[in-house]
Formats: C-alpha cells, sequence, structure tokens
C-alpha cells in the first residue's frame, strides 16, 4: 500500500532566508529540539540558513533512516574549517562514506584495533587495568580533581595503546600537550556557526592577506597542530622500532603487518588513524567519569547496593579486613557484576557524553512515512531525547541502574544509542564501555563518594548542570574518601603486579 504524500516532515516555522537559526539555543539544543519532539513529533525539518535539516528524536525514527537506510544516510555535512581548512577530513569523524576507499580503511582500522574482539583480548584489558589504576592512584593522593585525574589518564591511555608511549616516565616528548593543542583546534575549529567559511565555503579561497580572511592564519595554526599530532609520536615509534626494543603499540602492530614496506600513503593513513582516537576519545570519556561521580554522590543508594555487589563477590571468608575486599575487581568478574554493568549502562544513558551525536547527510532523495526527505538534507540524531524517552525510560531522569535488570528489559537495547548510529556508530564503543566498566568497579571498591561539606558543616549540593557539544557537567565539589584504611594496602599490593 502507497503511503499518502504529504510534503515535508513538520516543524517550527522559520523566517526567509535564515530560516530556524533564530529560535535554535546556542548551548544544549537538545533541550529545545526535545521541546520541539512533543510539538511536532519525532521526525522534524527545520532549516538551517538554507540548508534542510531533520531531527529525530525516537529510536525507531533513528534507526529506520540512520540504520536501515544506512547506505544514504552515512556522509558527513562538508565542515570547511574543521574539515578542510584545518585538514581533520583526514580522520574519520568527517570523512564522507560514500566512495570514499580511505572511509572503509580507517573504519577497517578502528575495527581491527578496538573492535569488538580486539577488546575482549588480554593484552588489551590488562593495559586498561594497569592504567585505571593510575586513575586510582591519583584519586587516592589529589581526590578533589577528580575532573583534570580523568582528563590526564584517557590521554595517557590513548598514547599508550596507539604509540606505545610509556605513561610512566614524566612525558619527555611534550605528547600531551600536541594532543591538547591539536585537540583544542579541534573545538574550536567545529563550533557551530563561529566560521563564515562554513556557511559560505566560497570564501576559503581568499588569500591570508587579504581584509577580513583572518580566519585563514587561525587555520593555517591549528593544521600545523594538527600536523604535529601526525608526526611527533609517529616519529617515535619509529625511533623505538630502530632502537631494537619498541612497547607494544597499534602503530607497531601496523607497521610490522607491512614489514618495513609501507607505502607513503600508508603511513599518513595510519597517523590519521592513531589522531582519530584523539579527536573520539579524548573528551567523551572523562565526561562519562565525572558524570559517574557526580551520581555516586547524589544517589547514595545506588552506591550502597554497587558497593555491596562488589564486597559480596571480592571479600574471602575469614578475610583479615573483615567484608573490605581483598583485591580490585578486574573484567573477568564483569559477568558476576549486574548491577555495576547496569550502573555502566546508566552512565550511557542518564547524561549522555555527545547528546546530538555527529550530523549524517542523505545523499539521495527519500520519502519516509509520506515525508520527503530531500537530498542534501543534514540530519541529526536527538540521542539525548531518544534516552529520556519516558515510555523506555519511566522517571527518566531519576539514575536507577535497576531499570535494566528486570525481565522484559527494552531499555538495555536502547542504551546503545549513546554510541551513535548505522555505518557511523562511534567506533570506540568497545573500549569505552571497557574504560568506563573498570574505572566505575574499582572507584567503587576503593572509595566512598559524597557530597561535600563547607566550613560551617553544611552539605553542599552539587549542581546538575552539563554545556557543550561534548556535554560536560560543569565543576562541582564532591569527597572522594578510602572506605577503609585497609584497602590502601590491597591498593599497594595490586599496584606491585
Ligand atoms: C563516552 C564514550 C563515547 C561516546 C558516548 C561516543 C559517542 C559517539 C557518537 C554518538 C558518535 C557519532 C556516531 C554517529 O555519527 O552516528 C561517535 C563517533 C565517533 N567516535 Fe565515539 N564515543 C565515545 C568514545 C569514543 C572513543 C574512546 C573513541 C576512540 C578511541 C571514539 C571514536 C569515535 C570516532 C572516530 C567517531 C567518528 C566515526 C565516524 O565518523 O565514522 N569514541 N562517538
Amino acid at each position: 500500500r502507497r503511503t499518502r504524500r504529504r510534503g515535508y516532515p513538520p516543524g517550527p516555522r522559520g523566517l526567509p532566508l535564515i530560516g530556524n537559526i533564530l529560535q535554535i539555543p546556542q548551548d544544549r539544543q537538545w533541550l529545545k529540539w526535545a521541546e520541539w519532539k512533543a510539538q511536532y513529533g519525532d521526525v522534524i525539518r527545520i532549516s538551517i540558513l538554507g540548508t534542510p535539516t531533520i531531527i529525530l528524536s525516537s529510536m525507531q525514527a533513528a534507526t529506520d533512516l540512520l540504520e536501515s537506510r544506512g547506505n544514504i544516510y552515512s556522509d558527513r555535512p562538508t565542515a570547511t574549517m574543521a574539515g578542510e581548512l584545518v585538514g581533520w577530513s583526514r580522520g574519520l569523524g568527517y570523512a564522507q562514506a560514500s566512495n570514499n576507499p580511505r572511509f572503509r580503511e580507517l573504519r577497517r582500522l578502528f575495527h581491527q584495533f578496538m573492535g569488538p574482539r580486539a577488546c575482549a583480548e588480554d593484552t588489551l584489558l590488562r593495559i586498561q587495568e594497569r592504567e585505571n589504576k593510575r586513575l586510582l592512584r591519583k584519586l587516592l593522593s589529589d581526590p578533589d580533581n577528580f575532573d583534570a585525574h580523568a582528563r590526564n589518564c584517557t590521554s595517557s591511555l590513548i598514547l599508550v595503546l596507539a604509540y606505545g608511549y610509556p605513561s610512566n616516565l614524566g612525558d619527555p616528548l611534550d605528547l600531551v600537550k600536541i594532543a591538547e593543542d591539536a585537540m583544542e583546534g579541534f573545538s574550536v575549529a567545529s563550533e557551530p556557526g563561529r566560521w563564515w567559511v562554513d556557511s559560505f565555503p566560497v570564501l576559503k579561497h581568499l588569500p591570508t592577506w587579504f581584509p577580513g580572511a583572518s580566519f585563514q592564519r587561525e587555520a593555517q595554526r591549528m593544521r600545523a597542530d594538527l600536523d604535529r599530532l601526525f608526526d611527533v609520536p609517529y616519529q617515535y615509534v619509529k625511533k623505538e622500532i630502530s632502537s631494537g626494543r619498541p612497547n607494544p603499540s597499534f602503530l607497531l602492530s601496523y607497521l610490522e603487518e607491512k614489514n618495513g614496506q609501507e607505502s607513503a600513503e600508508e603511513e599518513e593513513l595510519v597517523q590519521a588513524f592513531a589522531a582519530a582516537l584523539y579527536s573520539g576519545g579524548a573528551e567523551t570519556t572523562p565526561s562519562a567519569l565525572t558524570s559517574f561521580i557526580l551520581a555516586m554522590a547524589l544517589n547514595p543508594e545506588v552506591q550502597d547496593r554497587a558497593q555491596m555487589e562488589i564486597d559480596a563477590l571480592l571479600t574471602r571468608p575469614n578475610s583479615p579486613h573483615g567484608s573490605i575486599p581483598t583485591r580490585l575487581p578486574t573484567f573477568e568478574d564483569r559477568a558476576q557484576l549486574p548491577y555495576i554493568s547496569a550502573v555502566v549502562k546508566e552512565i550511557w544513558r542518564w547524561q549522555p557524553s555527545v547528546p546530538l551525536g555527529l550530523p549524517h547527510v542523505v545523499t539521495q532523495d527519500d520519502e519516509y512515512r509520506g515525508y520527503t526527505i530531500e537530498k542534501g538534507s543534514v540530519v541529526w540524531a536527538n540521542i539525548w531525547a531518544i534516552l529520556h524517552d519516558e515510555k523506555i525510560f519511566p522517571k527518566p531522569f531519576s539514575f536507577r541502574p535497576e531499570r535494566y535488570l528486570t525481565k522484559d528489559d527494552k531499555a538495555s537495547a536502547t542504551v546503545a544509542a549513546a554510541f551513535g548510529f548505522g555505518r557511523r556508530i562511534c567506533p570506540g564503543m568497545h573500549i569505552a564501555d571497557n574504560g568506563v566498566f573498570i574505572a566505575i568497579a574499582t572507584i567503587l571498591c576503593m572509595f566512598r563518594i559524597s557530597k561535600s561539606v563547607d566550613e560551617q558543616g553544611k552539605i553542599v549540593e552539587p549542581i546538575i548542570e552539563y554545556d557543550g557539544f561534548i556535554s560536560h557537567p560543569r565543576p562541582f565539589k564532591c569527597k572522594i574518601e578510602l572506605r577503609s584504611e585497609e584497602l590502601r594496602s590491597v591498593i599497594d599490593t595490586d599496584l606491585e603486579h
């Protein structure tokens, strides 16, 4: 049966030429778009400076289009500033999917090094456990700066995995700074609405000296930072190889496969792959870890239940520590920690780190539920709205891991939306899930997280405020204390292994 043609999907009326741009807030657009869902439905069309823009706010619509019809919904909008001028289109996030062998090759590398099979391998799991212990140590010695520790430990894990660059030698090559500079350029160049050249790509031909073309100079500076991220760590690996004792890393495995015969293009490709780990992982994982700390400070009953689960598994009868664990949890314990696994899922849902995902572009005219979707439309999935759908997640603003432990668990399948859709689904999702699991399980084993207390002894309520395209909680205070002095020896003995 043919569906009745209904024209474009509904949406709020805009102004001529500029469309709906003035109705979209600068920050936390997902909240406005969720309001529009209530008014117009789960498939909405707006226009931004003449570009038709479709917003999908239900799991059904997002999977119908971005997954089932992924062959035409998997390109990205052209990002002139960040992608072309600064050069991030050499990586994966900004690469076009259609007819682009480089896209396939980069996805393949992600799959090889951090797909589900690679993420279950012992070597990778042991590195993640070892690096996670650095986070525990930092929380032990300086608990107030938990946010900085989450960032720092995520950065050094990426350097260890990608280049085998040791995290315990004080960063002699300044690689953390090099990566941070490049990432700063990535965020600034990607800011929607900041660069005229994104709306009028013809401006990219202006020479640097031309009045008003200061963006060209900024792009050059950011590009130099990105080139350094491609080059310096790569040279480090090459030098290690020639010294004869390189540490294991993704780059090393790739170069070993090529047996010293890598072409200039292959060298460039693997450099771009390694840099893509940064652009995808450096901001997202720390945001999830900080959300976890916030969730625990706000929900002591969840923390009690999670700690009871850990204690029951890791406390030996007649242990010298009483009911305190005698070792840290490991990946092998995960199957026996269903409540902790549910806490991880709830972290992905409660405050998703990328609430709007990344934009997709449709490469062909299409029809959905009788509505016309024009070729070239930018398509966003409102991940935040999908993960706060009351029908699937009753009381969506509450942090309730038990929602995944019911018999007819519809919630677990939907939580995967936190990582996007179809051919563009986050290729770092397994490593991120593992990293957040091990951090959560070991932090809960070691520490008690609670609201902080001011000088007058009054409890300070942390405020739940998020901002940024990669959404991050605003700075808040809380207490992170060892659950028991005995645990200090557990962490010390465990750390010596
Ligand atoms: C908190 C953890 C993370 C979350 C919530 C997250 C979420 C996302 C989302 C929503 C997308 C867009 C998918 C789409 O377009 O439909 C994405 C893409 C991407 N993510 Fe992640 N991510 C996380 C961690 C990571 C990590 C650790 C890495 C790498 C080590 C990574 C690498 C990437 C890359 C390269 C892309 C672009 C893929 C493409 O365009 O084909 N992500 N991520």
